[in-house]
């Protein structure tokens, strides 16, 4: 068994007994109430799901395994004080609840460049999907096809036993992260670029050979790839991504297949579609006003086009939140990011007014639960100021990172042996039946 397996496996079987206690001494204890109202209002707020990664606090914002951002830029490994967490170890950690060393993320790093070569049908899946086709549909089709290397599914087809289904299950989420990389690149190269794949480097870490193979190889573009992946790893279990693959593995189907299912999930407007419409919706405001980003709009017609998208009925996007209550410390460290590179660049200055302008406006129109920008708000700008210009892609990368959450609560699913999600449901009279005879 390998280093960071045999790691995994001792403390699995901890927590395996801890879940076994829990359920004999427990499991009639009651978490939390459930109204109509949430059901009704998409059981936001009803603590109904086990995950083991990350805890989202509504004013502090993401903790992996207890560690907020700022917090994780101490602790977690990266080449120089001045440099940026690496994916290697934002997984370890999220895995193992262990803060790697320097030596456990190098390990993990040489074994990703071992995983990462891609079938080549996966490419030959994307090539087929017509030219109309959006990214994320690519994305998708491609980890749906590098399912054929599934281990857990052959594996389980052959009767493994349920304890052992976690090894199979690391296995496939290794693989398939160590490839994503390789297929999101083979969709921006073809798509955006001259169409020239560019090779893996086994010298860089997972973030930076990200970057590479899109074509981009300065330190500081590799320190923004490294930060992206970092902030958008994980975000709890609810989520709709998160808790798309979560239910989809809870069937058994194979992380592959989970995975892909809970991206199909990501490429809605509300959740992480969010990150290209920001930037269309910032485009739409310079075309309304006939003005370029070079000769800027003033705070105030910057709050005059807020006020009309609202009044045509449409979201800010990039604002609000179903769980947060406060700027989204993924924001935060994004403009600190980008206050430390970045000099006078139009788009992000209008992203900086936005914050000005934006919650003070859903504050008085006093709907919006959570007025404060959440990581969308400024991801695009800062991918477009490093030339990343064709923001339908935005999503991909987004998707890219979040494999490293949904992925470690994926073996945890299996280590666990947690069962198939099932709730029960209720038809609309059955609700007001249920209602009228409380009355
Ligand atoms: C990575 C991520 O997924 S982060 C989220 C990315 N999504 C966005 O940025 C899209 C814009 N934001 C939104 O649509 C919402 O804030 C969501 C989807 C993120 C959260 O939705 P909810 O939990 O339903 O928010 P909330 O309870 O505050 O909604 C109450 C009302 O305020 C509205 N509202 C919430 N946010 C916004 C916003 N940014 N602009 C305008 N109205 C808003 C809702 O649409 C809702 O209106 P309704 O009663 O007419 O349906
Ligand atoms: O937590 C959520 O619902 C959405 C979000 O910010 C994420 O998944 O990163």
């Amino acid at each position: 068994m390998d280093y960071i397996k045999q790691r995994l496996f001792e403390k699995g079987s901890l927590m395996r007994a801890q879940l076994q206690d829990l359920l004999k001494e427990s499991r009639d204890l009651i978490v939390d109430e459930v109204t109509i109202g949430n059901v009704l209002g998409g059981m936001r707020g009803v603590t109904s799901l086990l995950t083991v990664t990350s805890k989202l606090d509504q004013y502090e914002g993401i903790r992996y395994r207890g560690f907020s951002l700022p917090e994780l830029y101490k602790v977690l490994p990266r080449y120089n004080t001045e440099g940026e967490p690496l994916a290697e170890g934002v997984f370890y950690l999220l895995l193992t609840g262990e803060v790697p060393t320097m030596e456990e993320v190098e390990y993990m790093r040489k074994d990703w460049v071992q995983r990462s070569e891609v079938p080549e049908h996966v490419f030959r899946a994307i090539d087929a999907l017509p030219k109309t086709s959006k990214p994320m549909t690519r994305f998708s089709t491609g980890i749906l096809a590098a399912a054929t290397q599934s281990q857990f599914q052959k594996q389980h087809r052959v009767g493994l036993r349920k304890e052992d289904y976690w090894d199979s299950t690391y296995e496939d989420v290794m693989n398939m992260i160590a490839q994503l990389p390789v297929i999101a690149s083979y969709i921006y190269r073809k798509e955006f670029c001259d169409g020239e794949v560019i090779a893996l480097d086994p010298n860089l870490d997972w973030s930076a050979n990200f970057a590479h193979m899109m074509g981009f190889n300065s330190e500081e573009e590799f320190k923004l790839f490294r930060m992206y992946m970092f902030i958008h790893a994980d975000h709890e279990g609810g989520n709709v991504s998160a808790h798309t693959a979560h239910l989809v593995g809870s069937a058994l189907s194979n992380p592959f297949y989970s995975y892909a299912a809970g991206m199909i999930g990501l490429a809605g407007p509300l959740h992480g579609y969010a990150n290209q419409e920001v930037i269309r919706w910032i485009k739409s405001m310079y075309k309304h006003y006939n003005r370029t980003f070079e000769e800027g709009l003033s705070e105030e017609e910057i709050h005059d086009f807020v006020e009309k998208t609202l009044d045509d009925g449409n979201v800010i996007p990039g604002y609000g939140h179903a769980v947060l209550r406060a700027t989204d410390p993924r924001f935060i460290t994004q403009k600190d990011f980008a206050d430390k590179y970045v000099q006078n660049d139009p788009l992000i200055h209008t992203v900086n007014i936005l914050y000005k302008v934006v919650p003070a406006v859903l504050q008085e129109r006093g709907k919006a639960k959570n007025p404060w920008p959440n990581v969308d708000a400024f991801s695009g700008s800062l991918l477009l100021h490093y030339g990343i210009k064709d923001y339908i892609f935005y999503t991909v990368m987004f998707g890219v990172s979040r494999a490293l959450g949904v992925g470690a609560q994926l073996i945890w699913d299996r280590f666990l042996s947690l069962p198939i999600e099932r709730p029960n449901s209720q038809t609309l009279d059955w609700f007001t039946e249920y209602a009228n005879s409380e009355d």
